[in-house]
């Protein structure tokens, strides 16, 4: 290409880009009818207008960018997709749209993972949502549970799913019907049953039954009672596997075997309704005697509540901190050197090998989020840190915590492990920490799966100190 020719091509890309950014759809339009290949060309930083317009929330020009069939897998140079740009800048309308599959591909592409143009794999994530385990895809109508006759007609209604859990774990089916497979894509389904499947069981001894909620959406015209659909999950620890197992049409129903492992592959909606119903139920089964007396407590508020069955119990005066669900406080943290531009993070003995993550630990009483950060990164790594920024949170039912997740900048940078919980703790590089988020050759360590707020964490300060 001549000078001359390359300087107008350039000043074409220029103002590609430029209407890109403003959102002028016509204009951008034009340019791609004269131009096809303007629409994946980079500017500046490796910036493609798909970023542009997610970076600037132009909702109406990315639909248009997807359907010209522009590559949302490509990366920019501080190895940022579009779609992470639109959650860095809150935009979460544009990330629904980049993560819907592109109907132009066939089957067989959309299960591929992009390849961006400098070989790094962009893995989307699967909604838009702060953090995995968090979705509330039901209504948990909490002034309703005191309500028994409610309660019970909504139990037996026409639609109502009921969800089967032995010993903590769901029953679940694998899409595929690959039991064995590890892939964490793999996508698995919660068992619903209904009240006439499952009746019999709820009269058995030590079953519980917990009121989820009810789904947000309005019921078809068809329902049959016109009432939006109510969740239950059902708790049954004293009968085997294989009897319930029995109770499912579906072919390779099982209970889920690791917890930690299983409950990942579910769909965000899913998993925000296991994160409810395990917690609860993890608390009736280590919560059957009153622990203020000892004696027997019963069920209540569908399933929402224990009382001392003993009337002169002081468990039923005043605050009754032992009557309801425990929900754990957990900080953790990404701590940033005082430099910032690397991060320190732990490896537990129980990690798999290779693996770093973020330093977490139990809030104590007493303690407010922050005391607690600097206590636990002194504790577990012998660095000093000072101030504290809250990012986001996670339930993570394993049984209940609450991980409260922040940022802290460290001010010392000596390491010193406490050998007990943490065997080794290690400051990594901007770029060590991007490489292992794209994992491949380049990855510098093993970082924990994406449905871990760790993950989120580590991706969030990527996010941070790359040029947004
Ligand atoms: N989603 C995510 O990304 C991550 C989640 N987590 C979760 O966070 C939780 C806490 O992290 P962890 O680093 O283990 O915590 P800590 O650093 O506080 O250490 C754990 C130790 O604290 C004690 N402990 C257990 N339960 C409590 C409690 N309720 N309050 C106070 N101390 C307690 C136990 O000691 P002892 O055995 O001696 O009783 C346990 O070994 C874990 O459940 C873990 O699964 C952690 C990291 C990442
Ligand atoms: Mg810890
Ligand atoms: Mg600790
Ligand atoms: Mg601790
Ligand atoms: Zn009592």
């Amino acid at each position: 290409m001549f000078g001359g020719e390359r300087a107008a091509s350039e000043e074409l890309l220029e103002r590609f880009l430029d209407a890109a950014a403003c959102g002028d759809l016509a204009l951008v339009t034009s340019l791609l009818s004269n131009a096809p290949s303007l629409l994946n060309r980079a500017g500046t930083n490796g910036w493609t207008a798909l970023m542009l317009a997610a970076r600037n929330g132009h909702h109406g020009l990315v639909g248009a960018l997807l359907q010209h069939g522009c590559d949302k897998s490509l990366l920019n140079r501080s190895s940022q997709s579009a779609f992470d740009v639109a959650k860095f800048w809150g935009h979460t309308h544009i990330c629904r749209l980049l993560l819907r599959p592109d109907p132009s591909l066939d089957p067989d592409q959309l299960s591929s993972t992009p390849v961006s143009q400098e070989g790094k794999r962009w893995i989307p994530p699967q909604s838009p949502h702060e953090t995995y385990f968090s979705a509330e895809p039901l209504d948990r109508l909490s002034a309703k549970r005191p309500d028994q006759d409610w309660v019970r007609s909504r139990l037996k209604g026409p639609q109502t799913v009921i969800l089967l859990f032995h010993r903590l774990s769901p029953m679940m089916r694998d899409q595929d019907g690959d039991q064995e497979g590890e892939s964490s894509a793999m996508q698995s389904r919660l068992c619903r049953f209904s009240h006439k499947e499952v009746e019999d069981l709820l009269e058995r001894p030590g079953s519980v039954l917990v009121f989820l909620g009810v789904e947000r959406r309005r019921p078809p015209p068809s329902a049959a009672d016109g009432e939006p659909r109510a969740w239950f999950a059902l708790g049954l620890d004293s009968e085997s596997e294989e009897e319930l197992l029995k109770r499912s049409c579906e072919k390779h129903s099982r209970f889920a075997q690791n917890a930690h492992r299983d409950l990942l592959r579910l769909s965000e909606e899913e998993a925000g309704v296991v994160a409810q119903a395990r917690s609860v139920l993890a608390w009736h089964s280590r919560y059957s005697h009153c622990s203020t007396c000892g004696s027997v407590s019963r069920v209540e508020e569908a399933g929402h509540k224990r009382s001392c069955e003993s009337q002169a119990c002081i468990s039923h005066k005043g605050v009754h901190n032992t009557c309801y669900p425990r929900v754990d406080p957990v900080v953790i943290m990404l701590v940033v050197h005082p430099d910032q531009s690397q991060v320190l993070l732990g490896r537990k003995k129980v990690f798999p090998s290779g693996m770093f993550s973020c330093l977490a630990g139990f809030i104590e009483p007493g303690e407010c989020v922050e005391a607690a950060v600097r206590r636990e990164v002194q504790e577990e790594s012998g660095v000093l840190v000072g101030p504290v920024w809250y990012v986001c949170s996670q339930p993570w039912p394993m049984p209940s915590s609450l991980m409260i997740g922040c940022l802290t900048v460290a001010m010392t940078t000596e390491i010193n492990v406490d050998q007990e919980e943490i065997e080794e703790a290690q400051w990594f590089t901007r770029q060590q920490v991007v490489d292992s988020l794209l994992g491949g050759p380049r990855a510098a360590f093993t970082v924990p799966p994406r449905q871990t707020i760790a993950h989120q964490l580590l991706r969030h300060w990527t996010g941070l100190s790359a040029n947004l």
